[in-house]
Parts: C-alpha cells; sequence; structure tokens
C-alpha cells in the first residue's frame, strides 16, 4: 500500500482532545490485536500470563479513553508533571476497577499519557519539535526526579537489583526506543507493502531486541532479557517479517517465551505508543518514511 492510500485509509486525525484520546486508545487496541508477540497476550492466547486475556485489555483500553483526554486537556493547559500524576493516578485506579485488580496497562497509561499531554501542550502551533521531545523538554527533568512515587513496583526493583531506567528514564528521554527504533520499523515495513499487522510484527521484535524490558528482568532476571534480546536479534538477522516463514518463525519465538513465562510489557506499551505517534506524527517528520 502506498504511503498516500495508507494516509487516506486511516484519514486525517484531529488533534483536539478527544481525538487525541481516541487515537491512543486505538493504538492500544491495535497492539492487543497483533499477533505473534513474544510472550504478550493477544486474541490467540494469554501468552505468559494466567491473570490477563485480550478481552481484559480492551476492557481496560476502553476505560482509559476518557483519562487520556483528560491528560491531553492538562497538556493544553501546560500543567506540572505533579498535576498530570494525579490524573494518571486516577487513571490507574480506573484501570484496576475495571480489571479486578490486574495491573494490564500501568506503563502504558504512563507513556501513552505522557504522549496525550504532550499532543495537547503541541498545539495548534508550528512547534518542530517531536511530541517525545515535548514531553522531555517539557516534564523529562521531573519525571527523572519522581523516585518515592513506585518505591515497591516491581520497576523499582528491577532499578535496584539491574540498575535499569526503565519506563520513567525512557520517557525523561523522550522515548527514544520508540522514535529511533519501533517507528521506523512500523514504518519501512509498510512502506515496503507488508500488512499493518506484520509491520507490527516487525516493530515488536525491533523493541524486544534493544529495550531495557523491566517486566523481562522482573520475572526472568538478566538472563531472561539476555535470552529475550537474542531470540528477537535472530529472527530479524534471518529476514524478520520479510522472510517467507516469518509467521511461523515468530510464533516459535512466542512459545520459547511463554515456556519461560517471560512477557516484554514495556515493549507492548512502545508499540502501542508507535502506532498512535504513526497517526501523530508526519511522516516526512521523526520516524519517517525512510527513503
Ligand atoms: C512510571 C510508572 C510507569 C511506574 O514505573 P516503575 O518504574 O515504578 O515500574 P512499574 O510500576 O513496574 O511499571 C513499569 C511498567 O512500564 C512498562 N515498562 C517496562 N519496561 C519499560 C521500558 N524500558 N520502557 C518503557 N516502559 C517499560 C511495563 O508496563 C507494561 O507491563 C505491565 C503488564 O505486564 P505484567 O508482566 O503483567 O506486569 P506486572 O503485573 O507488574 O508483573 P507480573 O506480576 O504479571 O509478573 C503493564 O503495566 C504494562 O503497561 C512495566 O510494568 C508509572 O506507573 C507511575 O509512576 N505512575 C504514577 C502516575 C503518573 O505519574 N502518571 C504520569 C502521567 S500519565
Ligand atoms: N499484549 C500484552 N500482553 C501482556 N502485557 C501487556 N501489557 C500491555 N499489552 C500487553
Amino acid at each position: 500500500m502506498t504511503q498516500v492510500a495508507a494516509v487516506l485509509e486511516r484519514g486525517p486525525v484531529a488533534t483536539d482532545a478527544a481525538s487525541i484520546a481516541r487515537v491512543a486508545t486505538e493504538a492500544l487496541l491495535a497492539e492487543v490485536a497483533t499477533w505473534p508477540k513474544p510472550g504478550l497476550v493477544s486474541d490467540r492466547d494469554t501468552g505468559s500470563h494466567a491473570d490477563m486475556d485480550a478481552a481484559l485489555l480492551r476492557a481496560s483500553a476502553r476505560t482509559l479513553t476518557a483519562w487520556f483526554a483528560e491528560l491531553a486537556d492538562a497538556g493544553c493547559l501546560d500543567c506540572e508533571m505533579s498535576d498530570l500524576r494525579v490524573i494518571g493516578l486516577r487513571a490507574e485506579a480506573a484501570m484496576l476497577a475495571v480489571t479486578g485488580g490486574v495491573n494490564t496497562h500501568r506503563g502504558a497509561i504512563f507513556g501513552l499519557g505522557l504522549l496525550c499531554a504532550a499532543a495537547g501542550l503541541r498545539q495548534p502551533s508550528s512547534d518542530p519539535r517531536s511530541l517525545g521531545e515535548v514531553v522531555r523538554d517539557r516534564w523529562g527533568a521531573q519525571i527523572a526526579r519522581d523516585d518515592e512515587a513506585t518505591a515497591g513496583s516491581h520497576g523499582a526493583q528491577a532499578r535496584r537489583r539491574f540498575g535499569a531506567g526503565g519506563a520513567r528514564i525512557e520517557a525523561a528521554r523522550g522515548f527514544p526506543h520508540v522514535y529511533h527504533l519501533a517507528l521506523p520499523a512500523l514504518r519501512a515495513a509498510a512502506a515496503a507493502g507488508a500488512p499493518a499487522t506484520a509491520a507490527r510484527v516487525q516493530a515488536c521484535f525491533a523493541l524486544i531486541a534493544e529495550l531495557e524490558d523491566t517486566n523481562l528482568l522482573h520475572r526472568g532476571g538478566r538472563a531472561g532479557l539476555d535470552f529475550a534480546r537474542l531470540e528477537a536479534r535472530r529472527f530479524l538477522a534471518e529476514g524478520g517479517i520479510a522472510a517467507p516463514d516469518w509467521q511461523q518463525r515468530a510464533a516459535r519465538v512466542h512459545e520459547a517465551f511463554v515456556s519461560r513465562r517471560l512477557s516484554p510489557g514495556g515493549s507492548a506499551d512502545l508499540l502501542a505508543m508507535a502506532i498512535m505517534l504513526d497517526r501523530l506524527e508526519p511522516a516526512s517528520g521523526p520516524g519517517g518514511t525512510p527513503p
């Protein structure tokens, strides 16, 4: 499909708070629908999870739309990180209420929520920065400093045990793994004519190959993270989705993760962010269509 046809298919995206929130939720739904994603939940199976399935993730995603809109509005009002945190915590409470206490999207609320706030802050203006750069410049210092908020979390444990920066450092730096890995992989695959789902699988493997995912560290330690990265790099080195048997090979990697109970939840979130940004960031901008 040509780039123009793809844009026409997607349609223009207004940048009011409700539209921004809709794009964020649709990105989470598209992520769930993508398969194979090593260790992660999809409509095919629950991956390495006994506590969640695709229906629960979809219910969680739909509950977050109103909170994404509130974060976009807060960004438009140039709110401080402390204000965004209050909204984010309320969104987490709404998520836990609809999931019966299961953490489906805590990291996604944070990452996609900050991008929504940045989209509210950036428009309407001729600001040439990416949404990730707006997050970095406006709230990055506060995010990097905000340590007490999650002292007991799995991510905090990964920071203490392995020195991993996790979701907070990724956000404070403007989501480099999204802009320099996932979004370019997504757009290069689409430009090469790959169907949307295959392009998303390619982007997911590109993330797993490089991201220091605190979910993998929490569940599998350094050996688990190294295994995941090695498997993803091997898939990409063998041609990724360009190989004729790519789906069978990706499914075998998925099974290998499941047998080790590995789940790259961070890569799932960053994949959703790339899907969202593919619609909100112009193709000529960051992560744009390769020459
Ligand atoms: C900043 C917060 C995200 C808190 O972060 P913290 O560092 O304290 O760690 P966690 O609370 O553990 O959350 C980190 C989640 O972020 C995702 N993630 C992991 N690595 C990365 C990375 N390198 N870059 C970006 N994002 C990353 C991941 O989230 C996804 O996975 C979760 C589901 O998977 P699962 O395996 O089920 O996870 P668990 O239930 O924890 O483990 P099990 O028991 O099942 O084994 C899910 O969260 C996905 O989204 C990490 O889990 C932020 O929450 C925070 O401070 N919030 C306060 C409100 C706020 O400030 N909001 C700002 C405006 S929105
Ligand atoms: N598809 C998925 N599977 C497991 N954890 C996730 N967190 C966000 N999306 C996920």
